[in-house]
């Protein structure tokens, strides 16, 4: 069968689909204009990778397409509806990534709190000449308050290590309230407007939809308290860029710390990249050796079901495994 592969992939499994498959690897091209890309996605039965855009004028394209397979958990990157309309399946990586990216989340937790890139940048150049004073004090991350906003499958694990490792006290934010955290973690649900008066950390960890895009700008950074330290480990989108920038250079939160940006990869003049007190990281989540590897492992999984004519394990949009198995493909 005839596959398009686009970035990311890990490297065991890419040959793994091409010696079963017919299979056509693609990194940073333009996939509007791309002659070699425009031919393959006009014959691909299914699309394998993590950071295609898949929506109306894509599939306008690709007439033999029966499942776009996303390596990662979030699929922002995919239109469900206008694959949906078109019988097509899409499925994405839920579950294997939730540890490794809580521990990125409380990474930059204890990094903004404890200073510690700032810190080392100091201690590397040398200026570690006399015993410190409080100009280079951090902030206890223990029994303090942290907020999580999106309280699904990272969002617990983000908790679980702030209640049993560190003895902090949970608030949380989600659609739906979530019985299981309050009594795993001592959780408590609360508006978005409490928790932002109230957490000492404020962790954004919800995907981004319609509903995301956006929900974070200078007014909930108003309400925060002005030590907060702010998390987004979600998607750039889900907050107001220049309005963080704002927050921070105006003293209405302390620091922050951020793995997604507004633009990926992040422009070099983003002044959020000048600043001491927010740490960054490339959008690195879920990226270690052994998640990537497994994530990629899921996604061939579900791309070599839905291509068989099973139910992929990950299926997003269940509406066309319905339609198809009524109506054939
Ligand atoms: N930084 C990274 O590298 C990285 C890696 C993996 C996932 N993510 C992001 O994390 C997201 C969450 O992943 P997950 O596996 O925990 O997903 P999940 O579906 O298990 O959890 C998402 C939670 O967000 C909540 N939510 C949705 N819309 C909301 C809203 N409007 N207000 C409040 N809460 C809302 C949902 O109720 C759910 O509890 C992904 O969609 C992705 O965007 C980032």
């Amino acid at each position: 069968m005839k596959i398009l592969a686009y970035e990311r992939i890990e490297k065991p499994v890419l040959d793994a689909l091409k010696a079963k498959h017919d299979v056509r690897f693609f990194k940073n091209i333009d996939t509007s204009t791309d002659p070699d890309f425009l031919n393959w996605l006009s014959k691909a039965e299914g699309i394998i990778g993590l950071d295609l855009t898949v929506n109306s004028e894509l599939l306008d394209k690709a007439p033999n397409l029966r499942i776009v397979s996303n390596v990662s958990v979030g699929y922002n990157n995919l239109d469900i509806a206008a694959l949906s309309k078109r019988n097509i399946l899409a499925t994405n990586t839920p579950g294997i990534l939730t540890d490794t990216v809580a521990d990125m989340a409380f990474g930059l937790i204890l990094s903004t709190a404890r200073r510690i890139p700032e810190l080392d940048h100091y201690v590397k150049a040398g200026s570690w000449t006399e015993s410190l004073t409080e100009e280079y004090y951090g902030t206890d991350v223990h029994h303090k308050k942290l907020g999580i906003i999106g309280m699904g499958r990272i969002g617990n694990a983000i908790a679980k290590r702030a209640h049993h490792g560190f003895d902090m006290d949970i608030l949380y934010h989600s659609r739906t309230r979530k019985t299981d955290a309050e009594e795993a973690f001592n959780a408590t649900y609360c508006s978005l407007n409490e928790l932002l008066a109230k957490a000492d950390f404020v962790c954004l960890i919800t995907p981004l939809t319609k509903e995301t895009t956006e929900m974070i700008g200078l007014k909930e950074f108003q309400q925060m308290k002005k030590s907060a330290i702010f998390i987004n480990a979600s998607r750039g989108k889900t907050i107001v860029e220049k309005d963080l920038i704002e927050a921070l250079q105006s003293g209405e939160i302390l620091a922050a710390g951020l793995d997604v940006f507004e633009q990926e990869p992040v422009e070099p003049n983003n002044k959020l990249l000048q600043m001491p007190n927010v740490v960054t990281l490339p959008h690195i989540g879920s990226s270690t050796r052994e998640t990537e590897l497994k994530m990629s492992e899921l996604a061939a999984v579900n791309l070599e079901e839905g291509l068989n004519g099973r139910k992929p394990p990950n299926l997003i949009n269940s509406v066309v495994w319905d339609a198809i198995n009524q109506n054939g493909y």
